[in-house]
């Protein structure tokens, strides 16, 4: 598959801070790119590096095969972005917002401000100044603007924000849509791997300005970590018990209560095993769960390990 977006060794420097540190991207076509990160990672200076707002200390961005560069306008027909808060002038009403964009765009087809507006659920807010747009319908003018040329790359930083359950759905469905039927290559950013999960084909997580994962949003799932949960009576004789036995057993504080832990995967696969092992003993457990780690516990993990994952 063609690659549409594409970084090299991407730096940006300011002061001594790396607030983005040799990242290397390689987006295909039709991929909805999930880039992940804590407040302050670096997501938004990438972008702004992709784009050409501002320029890289070090490295290079392609969109389509074609360096990204000041004077490099040859590609902006293709591209739509949407970066932090969407800007709109707040005196002006939603069409005539996009009415600007259209022109500024130099389009000549009048309906794609009503097409865009149909497409965003904007209808009933056609007429209403971007002033009096709730921050969900302002999100949604911003992504309006982002599309209207029917952009064949799209990049949109945190585009999800202040927007209620529906609207993010809404969105997601719009963006599965995009890339699924017209082939449009998007790169999305946000702070939360479970939101970003349900979207994203492709993940990457970056932290401290640098890109410590990128999985492919199927294989999530098996990198969630597992773990036996537990309890009994006595239970300084079952970690004896499961410690004979060659199990690794932790213990685990679970609402200021004290579980047993263990991590081995025969464990995992067969907790029947266990149980029978500790009947025989005489040491039944009242508690036998397979936990499985949530997404953010997961983020979080690939965070604090630097992108190793143990
Ligand atoms: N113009 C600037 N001058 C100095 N430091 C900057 C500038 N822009 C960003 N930074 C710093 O670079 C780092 C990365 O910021 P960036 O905005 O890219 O993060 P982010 O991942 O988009 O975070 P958020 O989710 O909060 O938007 C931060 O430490 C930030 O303070």
């Amino acid at each position: 598959m063609k690659e549409i977006i594409r970084t090299e060794e991407l730096t940006k420097v300011f002061g001594k801070h790396y607030a983005v540190d040799h990242v290397n991207l390689s987006i295909k076509k039709g991929e909805i790119y999930g880039f992940l990160g804590l407040n302050g990672a670096g997501k938004t200076t990438t972008i702004r590096m992709l784009l050409g707002m501002i320029s890289p200390t070090k490295g290079s961005s392609f969109l389509d095969g074609k360096k990204v560069s000041a004077g490099n306008t040859a590609i902006w027909n293709e591209v739509g972005y949407m970066v932090e808060a969407p800007h709109s002038y707040p005196e002006l009403t939603v069409e005539e917002n996009l009415e600007i964009v259209r022109k500024l765009r130099g389009m000549k087809d009048r309906s794609a401000v009503s097409r865009i507006i149909k497409m965003l659920k904007l209808e009933i807010y056609t007429h209403k100044k971007a002033k009096h747009l709730s921050l969900g319908n302002a999100q949604r003018l911003g992504i309006a603007k982002a599309m209207i040329h029917q952009p064949k790359i799209l990049i949109l930083d945190e585009p999800t924000n202040g927007l209620d359950p529906a609207g993010i759905i809404e969105i997601r469905k719009l963006l599965q849509d995009l890339a699924r039927n017209e082939a449009v290559t998007i790169l999305i950013s946000s702070h939360q791997l479970d939101e970003i999960s349900k979207v994203a084909t492709n993940i990457g997580i970056i932290n401290n300005g640098k890109l410590v994962k990128e999985i492919n949003s199927s294989q999530l799932e098996n990198q969630l970590r597992k773990t036996l949960l537990l309890d009994g009576k006595r239970k300084t004789e079952m970690i004896s018990i499961l410690t004979q036995s060659g199990y690794q057993v932790t213990t685990f504080s679970e609402e200021n209560e004290d579980v047993l832990e263990i991590r081995n995967m025969d464990a995992i696969q067969h907790p029947d095993k266990i149980a029978t092992l500790l009947v025989e003993a005489g040491h039944p457990p009242t508690l036998l769960k397979i936990e499985k780690e949530d997404l953010e516990t997961y983020f979080l993990r690939i965070i604090n390990n630097g992108g190793g994952v143990k």
